[in-house]
């Protein structure tokens, strides 16, 4: 679990080495003056004027060492701990950036984001810790150990009691504490996935007016984070004053041993206060060390789910290879079927056909019938579970994925837009696009019409979840973002369902003259949309049943058919 956080802190050998240099010379520092100490009151006891100032001194001279060190220690440690941090974060997010669909599906974004996040300010709480405690804890208990047997030799077994009793809470404390962390993670993630979803779906929660529905589940989740949070609280209130108690008996325990015999050993009465030093040292060492441990715990469990997501291998192997073959848009599925995963139905059962380049093709079918997972095959979102996908004659696993994504460009049904200019969100489909590129995109996929009524045109703000724009607006410009690489391969998954009729009618003649050599997928809930393809695929329930043209089908295929006059029944006649 560690090997990776190790290789990370590796590279930050100075500031580590800085950090336990620190270290060791402070936990030093504060062995040493209980022993100084002692020393100042012999010579109190004696008179010594000249050995109170020296020692006194000495005193000084020990704080401030310590407490520049301390600073140090803090300073290196923070330093080491941050850029660790940073740099994990880094290859968690180009980790999570290489998985497939499929592998974010697994995780669930809410998880991701947590991990991503908070799982990782726990990753520098480990590394502050283990540079600013871990090491000092057995320096300052063996030390004051050894120190406080070499002060009081006679009441040696003291220590060991003390410690043995501390180190009996902490054993039997430590185990539940740990649980409770782990249950904590658990509860936090579900806190994170309620709150997000909520928030990102929050004009359906409000339109169905949900508002409390939604406030329920997410305090339901809340109050059990709460409750988690309390416990811990309670185990660490009880734990500070039972050493505290532990402190006062073994302070109270030493007076009275040393009282008892002072007519035999008049000089361990100047040896109390350091040996009470040494006690006091120690205890707090373990039981500060324990909560450590503790906390440590804690970071554990989220670099374990750290290492999970570095660990997980992408689904979809792409070929690193460039190649310069220069393929074309000509596709073929062969016997193709799929199955999500986790899923027993297949989504895609023995589908095959061709495509040439250039061609348009129309894709439809009942709700559910598979045109989505088709196309999401298509550009390799997934692999398919048996059969072979040919693009350009080509096996889509041989495919550069960097050429795949120049070649085939898929407009989702979900539009997603992201914050940033439209200039932004229209790069994300050629990063070298020129303004006569975009130019050009926004005219076939008719968004000129409203971008030149925003007086700064590509610069005009896209806010967050585009709000500030409307679905049909919001579909023009990821067609835009769609064609403006030049694709040979473009798929529109229900992508003009919120036009007009007169604009689809647009974006579909644009497509036709303006990107005559490619091969064009369209997706439509009405045939309307697809009639004049030159191909249309009818789905159903995952399988091909039909293709042909519109006039093929009408007479060939009884689905087409009903389709064709349900739909004409509703609207009146197509
Ligand atoms: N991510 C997923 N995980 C599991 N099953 C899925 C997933 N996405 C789709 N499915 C299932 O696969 C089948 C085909 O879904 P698909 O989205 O391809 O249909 P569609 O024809 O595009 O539907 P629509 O017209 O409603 O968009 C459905 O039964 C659906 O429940």
């Amino acid at each position: 679990m560690m090997r990776n956080l190790m290789s990370h802190v590796r590279n930050y050998r100075i500031p580590v080495w800085g950090s336990v240099i620190s270290l060791i010379i402070a936990a030093f520092c504060s062995l040493l003056q209980p022993w100084l100490l002692q020393d100042t009151l012999n010579c109190l006891m004696k008179n010594d004027a000249a050995g109170i100032k020296e020692y006194g001194i000495f005193l000084l001279l020990l704080a401030a060492i310590g407490v520049v060190c301390g600073i140090l220690n803090i300073w290196f440690a923070a330093k080491t701990a941050q850029g660790v941090t940073s740099d994990v974060r880094e290859q968690l997010y180009r980790k999570i950036q290489s998985f497939s669909f499929s592998n974010i599906e697994k995780f669930s974004v809410g998880t991701l984001i947590v991990r991503l996040i908070n799982d990782m300010n726990q990753v520098t709480n480990i590394i502050m810790t283990t540079l600013m405690q871990v090491l000092r804890m057995p320096i300052i208990l063996i030390g004051s150990f050894v120190m406080g047997i070499v002060t009081l030799p006679r009441y040696w077994w003291v220590q060991i009691l003390l410690l043995l009793i501390v180190s009996l809470v902490l054993f039997f404390v430590f185990p539940s504490l740990d649980k409770l962390f782990s249950k904590y993670q658990v509860w936090f993630d579900e806190c994170n996935t309620v709150a997000r979803e909520s928030m990102q779906g929050v004009r359906v929660v409000k339109s169905f007016n949900q508002q409390d529905q939604e406030t329920e589940k997410f305090t339901a989740s809340s109050n059990e984070l709460n409750r988690l949070n309390i416990k811990i609280g309670y185990v660490f209130s009880i734990l500070m004053p039972a050493f505290t108690l532990v402190v006062c008996i073994g302070t109270a325990l030493i007076v009275y041993l040393v009282g008892k015999n002072i007519e035999l050993y008049p000089k361990d009465i100047s040896a109390i206060s350091s040996y009470v030093g040494y006690l006091n040292q120690m205890l707090s060492s373990l039981a500060f060390g324990g909560m450590m441990l503790a906390q440590y715990s804690r970071g554990l469990v989220s670099l374990k789910r750290i290492d999970e997501v570095i660990e997980t291998e992408p689904d979809l192997k792409f070929n690193h290879e460039e190649s310069n073959v220069d393929l074309k848009g000509s596709v073929e599925f062969d016997d193709v079927s799929f199955k999500y995963p986790g899923s027993s139905k297949e989504a895609l059962s023995h589908v095959s056909f061709k495509v040439n380049s250039g061609e348009t093709v129309g894709i439809v079918g009942r709700t559910g019938s598979g045109k989505s997972t088709l196309v999401s095959l298509l550009v390799r979102l997934y692999d398919p579970t048996s059969g072979t996908i040919r693009l350009g004659g080509c096996d889509l696993r041989d495919v550069n994925e960097r050429k795949l994504r120049k070649m085939a460009a898929l407009v989702q049904q979900k539009t997603l837009l992201f914050s940033g200019t439209i200039a932004d969100n229209l790069r994300q489909g050629d990063e070298n696009a020129t303004e006569e590129d975009m130019e050009r995109a926004i005219e076939i996929s008719q968004a000129k019409e409203f971008i030149d009524k925003y007086p700064d045109r590509f610069e005009h703000v896209v806010e967050e979840r585009s709000a500030n724009f409307s679905g049909g607006q919001q579909q023009r410009l990821s067609i835009a973002r769609g064609i403006i690489g030049k694709p040979k391969v473009l798929i529109l998954d229900d992508s003009t369902s919120a036009l007009d009729a007169e604009s689809e009618r647009k974006v579909q003649a644009g497509l036709e003259q303006k990107l005559g050599d490619a091969t064009v997928f369209i997706i439509a809930e009405k045939i309307f949309s697809v009639m004049h393809a030159d191909k249309i695929l009818v789905m159903d329930d995952g399988k091909i049943k039909a293709m042909g043209t519109h006039e093929e089908l009408l007479l060939t295929s009884p689905l087409y058919q009903e389709i064709y006059e349900t739909q004409r029944a509703r609207e009146g006649g197509i």
